[in-house]
């Protein structure tokens, strides 16, 4: 089975059988592969190539000033996470790629900051305020499509239209810059090793290059072939477990790139307020299919997998 795709004019069209076709395609992919392309987001191409182009000098500077910001002296996971430092598949190898994260920006005497401190606080900035203004453009322009993605869903799934949305007011959405060097030759494949995102729902802007594969219901790798101005949109394991498994989150990897090339991406992980209880959907559940998941809170959820996954935090947790 193929990536399919889904188009947000559609998704949020005037005309009522027209969305509620798209709607129906967008639950049809939650269910059966549980990743489709978004195309028509309503982001514009400038600001993809302003952002492609904030990685890339980025990325380019010097270790000793990517490492000034580094993420392991961020208490709330944020900043330059260099290569080798997360590793995605627990039983393989360290991924081959380094990282930028940001998130909400919260003042340190903020009280979700002593409240969780390992989720919530300031990000860490790169020093050029260019960068920056790109990287919270772009994080915005990212969640306003992410809203769409999350009406749908609950439109799907007979919800009200802000089930999901009402729980996004001091949200920990991640917006991450990757870089995949090349491999060593002789070394391992593994960019990102092969995984399944944390959270709600993960949207993906990718260059040209490719490199992230699919694991369908087949059990095959299928290539997410770079669509010009789209997104890839994932589902995570808490819309998972919210939705009884009824939307599938589905392992994917990244093979790194050959010698001399290198691929940028930049993952978006949607995910909710900390104190978001994730309890079983009404819809999803019925006498012959019983919620199989206890209620849990989101943050807690989401920072069980990063201390699990990134080398520093494991040691402190
Ligand atoms: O770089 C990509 O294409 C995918 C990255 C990814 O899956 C992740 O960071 O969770
Ligand atoms: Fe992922």
């Amino acid at each position: 089975m193929s990536i399919p795709l889904i188009d947000l004019e559609k998704l949020t069209h005037t005309n009522d059988s027209t969305r509620l076709e798209e709607v129906r395609a967008l639950d049809k992919a939650c269910r059966e592969i549980g990743f489709f392309y978004l195309v028509n987001t309503g982001i514009s191409s400038d600001l993809f190539n302003k952002l492609m182009a904030t990685a890339k000098t980025y990325f380019a500077q010097p270790e000793d000033v990517k490492r000034a910001i580094d993420i392991k002296q961020s208490p709330n996971h944020r900043g330059y996470g260099c290569i080798g430092e997360e590793q995605l598949d627990e039983v393989s190898h360290a991924d081959w790629k380094e990282t930028f994260d940001m998130a909400l920006d919260l003042p340190i005497d903020h009280p979700l900051v002593a409240k969780y401190p390992k989720m919530y606080g300031p990000n860490q900035n790169p020093t050029d305020p260019a960068a920056v203004e790109v990287l919270q453009d772009y994080y915005v322009a990212a969640f306003d499509v992410a809203k769409v993605v999350l009406t749908s869903m609950a439109q799907a799934l007979s919800l009200e239209d802000d089930f999901f949305t009402r729980c996004f007011t001091d949200h920990v959405t991640v917006l991450r810059m990757i870089h995949y060097p090349p491999r060593p030759q002789n070394d391992h494949d593994n960019g990102a090793g092969a995984h399944t995102d944390y959270g709600c729902v993960t949207l993906l802007l990718q260059d040209q290059i490719g490199g992230l594969q699919v694991k369908n219901r087949q059990g095959e790798w299928v290539d997410a072939t770079p669509i010009e101005n789209a997104l890839v949109v994932n589902i995570g394991d808490l819309m998972q477990r919210w939705t009884n498994d009824e939307y599938v989150s589905t392992a994917h990897r990244v093979v790194s790139p050959v010698e001399g090339v290198h691929r940028y991406s930049f993952p978006f992980f949607v995910e909710p307020d900390y104190e978001t209880n994730v309890v079983c959907v009404e819809s999803c559940q019925s006498d012959n299919k019983p919620a199989k998941y206890e209620p849990i809170l989101s943050g807690d959820w989401i920072q069980s997998r990063f201390d699990a996954t990134y080398a520093y935090r494991e040691k402190e947790a």
